[in-house]
């Protein structure tokens, strides 16, 4: 099998890749899966053959998951494997603010070697004071694998917390620390949260979420950070609030030409999920994920499908992407008996639009239900394993 590779996978990960099934790089053509990280693949054209997209990461805005729907491509991500990553950087970001130490090292680089240096710096040392995170409100919009971290980690600086999630998972309840407020609309963590920070996806839903009337709403001297995504903050606006004196810091892990050198605005080269660690973690992941989908077709961590899992049995296995309509089950099973071939084992699960359904079947011989199964209208691939 053929895996493309788009961006910097670990090495680690690549090499759980079993040499006799699957061929990978990055000039592989036709592939069967893709794994990618950044790399922007919304405006491309896929080939027939392609099966999966495993994003190596969290967010998948980089992916057209609606259209992979519809092409029967299954798409992943890897859920929380970067996510302690993030968490470490968003307090780098927030003690960044908190104390000038980028302005500081800059005046000290400016000493001469045969500068009293010592003295010199105990005497301007003033111009830098900042201030302690301890005691101060920390707000978390987006308590998912990051957000939750960064809340146990804030309270552990001695902050007091607030997390929005209207949608929150029970699995991530249950790792909140107690003392974590709940804040029941936005409204409330804008006026009481010193620093801010936004742990959502991007999607139409939260593209621009902070923008000049969810400013208005926060206290002075705020501090933003966004290790999220740069369109979940409408830029001009915050520039603008830091100008007037409303926003102290927006610190981002986004940078680009309009905000690069903005006063107030300290910008990070996209190093949220840079480290070996979880690098090692997400590529690991992946290639789990990809190997278990293309041989067995199991689905674990899709955004445009559920989990589904059916142990081997029976002579072959017909894997089948298709819409979430009725009587899907009955042509299914219908179509296969047809040909004389028993089922052993079915499966069959939905996630809002589409569903999958898995059959293990008596025969070897499917190449034909394989056909008549692509032919009806609300199926979107077959393979059969
Ligand atoms: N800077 C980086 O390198 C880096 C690394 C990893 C992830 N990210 C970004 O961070 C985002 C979050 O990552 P994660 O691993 O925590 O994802 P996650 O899916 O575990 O958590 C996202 C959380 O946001 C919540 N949410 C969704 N819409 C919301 C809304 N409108 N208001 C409040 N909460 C909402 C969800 O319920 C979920 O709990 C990713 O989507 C990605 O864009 C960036
Ligand atoms: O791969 C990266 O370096 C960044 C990943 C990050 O943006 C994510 O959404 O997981």
């Amino acid at each position: 099998m053929n895996i493309k590779l788009y961006n910097k996978i670990s090495p680690k990960g690549l090499a759980l890749f079993d040499d006799e099934t699957y061929r990978f790089g990055e000039d592989v053509v036709n592939p069967d899966g893709i794994l990618v990280r950044s790399a922007k693949l919304n405006d491309m054209e896929f080939n027939d053959e392609l099966r999966a997209i495993v994003r190596a990461g969290a967010g998948v805005n980089n992916l057209p998951i609606d259209r992979c729907s519809e092409a029967g491509i299954v798409c992943f991500n890897t859920p929380g494997a970067n996510a302690n990553a993030v968490k470490e950087l968003v307090f780098a970001g927030m003690l960044l603010s908190a104390r000038p130490v980028y302005n500081a090292m800059n005046w000290v680089s400016t000493l001469a070697e045969n500068d009293d240096v010592s003295t010199i710096v105990e005497k301007e040392k003033s111009n830098f004071v900042g201030n302690e995170l301890r005691g101060k409100k920390l707000g978390i919009i987006g308590l998912g694998a990051i957000g939750i971290k960064v809340a146990n980690l804030a309270l552990h600086f001695g902050m007091e917390v607030y997390g929005y999630d209207p949608y929150i998972s029970i699995d991530a309840a249950w790792q909140l620390s107690r003392k974590v407020h709940y804040a029941k609309t936005l409204e409330e963590l804008y006026e009481k949260c010193d620093y801010i920070s936004v742990h959502v996806p991007l999607s139409d839903k939260t593209k621009n979420m902070i923008n000049s009337e969810a400013i208005a709403k926060m206290k002075d001297n705020v501090c933003i950070l966004n290790f999220a995504r740069g369109g979940l903050v409408d830029e001009k606006a915050v520039v603008d609030a830091i100008e007037a004196g409303k926003v102290k810091n927006y610190v981002t892990d986004f940078p680009n030409g309009d905000i690069l050198h903005a006063k107030g605005v300290i910008c990070i080269p996209h190093l949220g999920a840079s480290t070996p660690e979880s690098e090692e973690n997400c590529a690991i992941m992946a290639v789990d994920q990809i190997q278990d989908f293309l041989e067995n077709g199991n689905i674990l961590h899709s955004v445009n499908l559920p989990n589904v899992h059916m142990d081997r049995s029976g002579e072959a296995r017909i894997t089948i992407f298709h819409r979430n309509a009725p009587n899907m089950i009955a042509q299914i099973t219908q179509t296969i008996s047809d040909k004389g071939i028993n089922i052993e084992n079915l499966i069959n699960k939905s996630k809002n639009d589409y569903a999958y359904t898995m059959v293990d079947v008596n025969s070897k011989d499917v190449d034909d239900v394989v056909k008549e199964l692509s032919l009806i209208d609300a199926i979107l691939k077959v393979v059969a394993l």
